[in-house]
């Protein structure tokens, strides 16, 4: 998925609140935004899902499935939980919401209105209703607030699953909750220009999605390692790369040939 000099402002004489962003998002990829109040990462976050399209400049590449998490979830709905995430799973083709209802611990929930929620319990439907339909890109809008302490520690191992079976995550978080992942890209929103920070060079040298596999395998993490070349048609790469992250390994260079 790419961004190409995206700018975007919310009416015709407004300032720009995105001023012609690029980056590249790649499958396996946990990106962590992050900026001051009012920086533009929900903004932001809203074009990537396609929730608000550029003012100029082009989002191609988008996967298919998206799953959103918004910074407050619209508890202004005439439904339980139940019958919400029932509701969604329809819409997201019969997705299976009943196992992250108990990941996320949200059993005591279920029979509650909407609008009684607590503002963590709502966050908490919010990312249910994001995450049941396995999705490709997804995208955490302040994911940590509110959230009691084991949702908050299951939260970066979620995320870490996503990675591993070749999604996208992006998360705009001032709280750092994803950090402990390895392998984590930085992306900071200042004045309006997106910015790559460097990787951190006391991180360790895995994916996310390598560390899962290595948590759920169980025993110390083996640090040697091996790099191999591969040479294989352009057209293939990037189904490539999200196999060969779903495994947990991680490319460390990608050249054109002819
Ligand atoms: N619907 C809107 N109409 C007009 N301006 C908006 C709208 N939503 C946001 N803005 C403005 O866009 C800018 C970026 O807002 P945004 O919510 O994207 O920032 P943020 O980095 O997510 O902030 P925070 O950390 O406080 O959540 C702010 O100046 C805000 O006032």
């Amino acid at each position: 998925m790419r961004l190409s000099h995206v700018s975007f402002r919310y009416r015709r004489r407004d300032p720009l609140v995105i001023a012609d962003a690029d980056a590249e998002l790649t499958p396996g990829d946990v990106i962590e935004l992050t900026g001051v109040n009012g920086a533009g990462k929900s903004t932001l976050l809203r074009l990537l899902a396609g929730l608000a399209r550029p003012s100029a400049g082009t989002i191609t590449g988008r996967p298919s499935i998206v799953g959103f998490a918004p910074d407050r979830f619209p508890t202004a709905q005439p439904f339980t939980v139940t019958r919400y995430l029932r509701h969604m799973s329809r819409v997201r083709g019969g997705a299976r919401w009943e196992p992250w209802a108990e990941r996320l611990d949200m059993g005591h929930l279920l029979d509650s209105p909407l609008g009684e929620l607590s503002k963590g319990s709502a966050h908490k439907v919010g990312l249910a209703q994001a995450l049941m339909a396995e999705p490709q890109l997804l995208i955490l809008d302040e994911p940590f607030a509110g959230l009691d302490a084991d949702t908050r520690e299951a939260l970066p191992a979620i995320a870490g699953e996503v990675a591993a079976r070749g999604g996208i995550v992006i998360a705009g978080d001032h709280q750092g909750g994803l950090r402990s992942l390895p392998g984590v890209r930085h992306w900071t929103l200042s004045s309006g220009h997106l910015k790559e920070n460097a990787p951190d060079p006391h991180a360790a040298d895995e994916s996310p999605g390598e560390t899962v596999r290595r948590s759920v395998e169980g025993g110390p993490p083996e640090r040697r390692h091996a790099t191999v070349a591969v040479t294989l048609p352009a057209a293939d790469v990037q189904r490539f790369l999200a196999r060969m992250r779903g495994e947990g390994y991680r490319a460390r260079e990608i050249e054109e040939s002819n």
